[in-house]
């Protein structure tokens, strides 16, 4: 690896001309990603980028727990930690360009989570989206660990209330904005008018989400993530977030790709992996 490489906080993971990521080191956070010169992902104006606070945006990973950890932060601390680059950015045959991220146990993880991993994270810019990979290894001895994870993806939108998502129909879900009471999606296509946040259990492994950036129409697509999360804030929740500004709630959707209703168990010398894929369908 070169020494500039190793000095970057940021990592450019530029494809051609109009296809590029960002990764920040902090949380291994894709806080950008142009496709066909379009910005896909959200990012709060009042994110704060001091190395320490999660960043408000992008897409933070959650590891090894979703929400509020009795032992430690919320979401975790893979998304406030200081990752890695392990395989800088490389152009492929087809000319996809790939780097791979690395988070590995130290005192601090272990002093909140006593158990030795390996996290890599691959994100690679293609010319029909964007591929993100989560594999973690279990480095104990002997002991199996258990975890929740998500991809916390904040997708920038020109009006919420016009985006539809697919995939959620039928399903079961946890609303946390009703008490965390259990329901069932009647709908077909979910919407957005009000402050959403619902934990869909085992969704399908396709969401189509219309009018993100530039009136796009994405397809979201998970493996070996059961789960799927939507996020919106709204107009109170926004008010109150220090890292956020109180109108931008119509600029964003969260459409999180997780594995968190239950825990994934991994025995000691095993790897689980998940990953999702983004593909810009129209326009
Ligand atoms: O404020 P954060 O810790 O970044 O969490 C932001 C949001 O993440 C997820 O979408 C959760 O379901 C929400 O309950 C939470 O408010």
């Amino acid at each position: 690896m070169t020494l500039s490489a190793l000095k970057m906080s940021k990592i450019e993971i530029r494809r051609d001309s109009s296809n590029c990521a960002v990764v920040n080191l902090h949380g291994a956070t894709l806080q950008s990603w142009v496709h066909e010169g379009t910005e896909m992902i959200f990012v709060s104006k009042k994110s704060v980028f001091d190395n320490k606070k999660a960043i408000r945006g992008g897409i933070p990973v959650v590891f090894p727990c979703f929400g509020v950890w009795e032992l430690g932060p919320q979401h975790g601390f893979a998304r406030i930690s200081k990752w890695s680059l392990l395989e800088e950015p490389t152009k492929d045959s087809n000319g996809d360009v790939k780097a791979v991220f690395e988070l590995s146990d130290d005192d601090n993880t272990r002093s909140l989570w006593n158990n030795k991993f390996k996290l890599s994270y691959t994100v690679c810019v293609m010319s029909s989206g964007l591929f993100t990979e989560l594999s973690v290894n279990n480095l104990n001895d002997s002991e199996p660990f258990s975890f929740t994870w998500l991809l916390h993806t904040y997708f920038a939108v020109p009006d919420v209330t016009k985006c539809t998502i697919s995939g959620l129909s039928c399903l079961t879900y946890k609303d946390k904005v009703d008490e965390g009471k259990e329901k069932k999606e009647v709908n077909d296509l979910v919407t957005i008018s009000g402050f959403t946040d619902r934990v869909y259990k085992e969704a399908s492994e396709n969401h189509v989400i219309t009018n993100v950036a530039g009136g796009k129409t994405v397809l979201l697509k998970k493996s070996n993530f059961p789960d799927t999360v939507v996020w919106n804030p709204w107009i109170e929740k926004a008010k109150s977030m220090s890292d956020f500004g109180d109108d931008e709630y119509p600029y964003m959707v969260c459409v999180e790709a997780g594995y968190v209703a239950n825990s994934c168990t991994v025995n000691a010398g095993s790897s689980y992996t998940s990953s999702q894929t983004i593909d810009v369908v129209s326009k």
